[in-house]
């Protein structure tokens, strides 16, 4: 599939600062690409870098075939950026918004009313479009910011925060909005601290800290990177045969294995394994109603990757230098 960007070793000091450490990544088209870190870890960097804004103290980025550097101008004309703050005029109605951010994008007139009537419809804004936007809710603004962003209909997205203080119905509506937009084939880079909603919307997560790229792939991959053994759980119709623990023991790979009345829960080595493991209790007459390998939450593996990286480079839970640990170390 095509790349959209494609990111080598970019790197951004601002004087003593790391804020973004030689990150890789590439993102394919009609992804939407979740980016997880705490405060400060980058993110907000990292878009401001894409979009031309902010220079690179080293490596290289291409959005869209372009260089952001020397093309910033044309980056910018196929990019919608949603900044943390809603980027809306409070004075202006909705529509004079939407129509103002056409024209300074340089939408033809012939389509601008067009598009704006669509946007306000797409986003349940219709009704209110010609109340001055100081009037409206936070979830107002922020669906208005949204339809702002797409007014040029560029295909890339950044998105920062986008549920940022919503409360969960409008959350849930902007979400909805977002997976919408993938299915129209848009690329959204999604910088956000929900995890919960990041599990639910993104194809593949990076997970950076203090500018480090930590962790890059689904949240599958990154579980079966960072547990590699993992249990299963089997619901059995009935007791299965007395020798069935033994036998599932002997299989290469089980660890550990768990009878409690119809439940059988088996720890393997490798995931790989659980086929076998299934296949050992039917030969062996267990009724299988239901397997369940277990799955770890994308904030479970977040808080993992988090905390092995502050443990590796001597920080303490703050994310300040442990002197004691990095002597020790
Ligand atoms: N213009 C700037 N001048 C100096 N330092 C900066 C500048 N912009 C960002 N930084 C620093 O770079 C680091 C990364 O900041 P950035 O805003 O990219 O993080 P973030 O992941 O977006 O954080 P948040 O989740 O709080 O938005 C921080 O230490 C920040 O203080």
């Amino acid at each position: 599939m095509q790349e959209v960007i494609r990111v080598e070793n970019l790197t951004k000091r601002f004087g003593q600062v790391v804020a973004v450490n030689s990150v890789t990544f590439s993102i394919k088209v009609g992804e939407i690409f979740g980016v997880l870190g705490p405060n400060g870890a980058g993110k907000t960097t990292l878009v401001r870098l894409l979009n031309g804004v902010l220079t690179p103290s080293g490596g290289r980025a291409l959005v869209i075939g372009l260089d952001p550097v020397t093309q910033g101008t044309k980056v910018r004309k196929l990019t919608g950026v949603l900044t943390e703050a809603p980027a809306v005029y409070e004075r202006l109605t909705a529509r004079e918004n939407l129509l103002f951010f056409g024209a300074l994008y340089q939408v033809p007139p012939t389509v601008l009313p067009r598009r704006v009537e669509k946007l306000l419809a797409t986003f349940g804004l219709s009704e209110r479009a010609d109340d001055k936007v100081g009037a409206f809710s936070k979830g107002m603004k922020q669906r208005l910011a949204l339809a702002r962003t797409l007014i040029h209909d560029p295909p890339l997205l950044f998105l920062d925060e986008p549920t940022a203080g919503l409360d969960p119905e409008v959350s849930h509506q902007v979400n909805e909005l977002i997976k919408d937009l993938k299915q129209s084939g848009h690329t959204v880079f999604l910088c956000t601290h929900n995890l919960a909603e990041a599990q639910h919307l993104c194809d593949r997560v990076a997970v950076l800290n203090r500018g480090h790229l930590l962790a890059l792939g689904t949240p599958v991959e990154l579980e079966r990177k960072l547990w590699p053994a993992s249990w299963v759980d089997l619901e059995l119709w009935a007791l299965p045969p007395e020798n069935l623990i033994s036998s599932l023991r002997a299989i290469p790979g089980v660890k550990e294995v768990v009878l409690n009345h119809t439940h059988l829960a088996v720890q393997v080595n490798r995931r790989e394994r659980i086929p076998y493991i299934v296949a050992e209790v039917a030969r062996r007459g267990g009724q299988i109603l239901r397997v369940n390998p277990r799955e770890r939450s994308l904030e479970e593996i977040y808080l993992e990757l988090q905390q092995r990286y502050i443990a590796q480079a001597g920080l303490d839970g703050s994310g300040r230098e442990n002197k004691e640990k990095v002597v020790k170390g």
